[in-house]
C-alpha cells in the first residue's frame, strides 16, 4: 500500500479531509501532517514537515494545500530531495511525474475545484516517472 503524507494550512484546510478520505477509499495509507483547523496557520509549519517525512523515504509520495498552492510549493522545494510541483490541470500533474518525478503535489486550494483538485492527485499517484533523458536532467536539479 502506498503512504501518503498530507498537510495544508488555514487556506488548504478545506480540502484535506476530502482528499484523505478519497485517498483511504482508493488504497491509500494517509498521514495528516494538519493543520486541524481553519484558523490562521503559517504554511511552512505544515510544509516543511511533509516534505522532511517524504524526504527521508518514510512516505512515497506527499501532498500539500495552500491558498495558491505557491507558498507550500516554495517552502517544500527547499529540501534537496523534494521535487514540488505546483498543480491546477490534469495534464501538469500527468507531466510532473513523468517528466520531473515530482514527489510532492501542490495544490492552489482557492483557485482549482474540489472535484478537478482530486482529479490531478489521482494523476500525480497514477503516473510513473519516464526516466531516460528527464533522468539526466533531474540529476542535474540539485545544486
Ligand atoms: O496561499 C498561501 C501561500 O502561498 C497561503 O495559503 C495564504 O492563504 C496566503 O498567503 C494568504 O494569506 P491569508 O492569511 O489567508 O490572507
Amino acid at each position: 500500500m502506498k503512504k501518503i503524507a498530507i498537510g495544508a494550512d488555514h487556506a488548504g484546510f478545506p480540502y484535506k479531509q476530502p482528499i484523505s478520505e478519497w485517498l483511504q477509499k482508493n488504497g491509500y495509507k494517509v498521514t495528516d501532517y494538519g493543520t486541524n483547523s481553519p484558523d490562521s496557520a503559517d504554511y511552512p509549519d505544515f510544509a516543511h514537515p511533509v516534505a522532511s517525512a517524504v524526504e527521508n523515504g518514510e512516505f512515497e509520495r506527499g501532498i500539500l494545500l495552500c491558498g495558491s498552492g505557491q507558498g507550500v510549493c516554495i517552502t517544500a522545494n527547499k529540501h534537496q530531495g523534494i521535487r514540488a510541483a505546483l498543480i491546477w490541470q490534469e495534464d501538469l500533474a500527468e507531466l510532473s511525474r513523468k517528466h520531473n518525478d515530482a514527489n510532492i503535489i501542490c495544490l492552489p486550494v482557492r483557485f482549482i475545484e474540489l472535484e478537478l483538485a482530486l482529479k490531478c492527485v489521482e494523476k500525480f499517484l497514477s503516473t510513473d516517472f519516464e526516466g531516460g533523458r528527464h533522468q539526466t536532467r533531474v540529476n542535474k536539479i540539485a545544486c
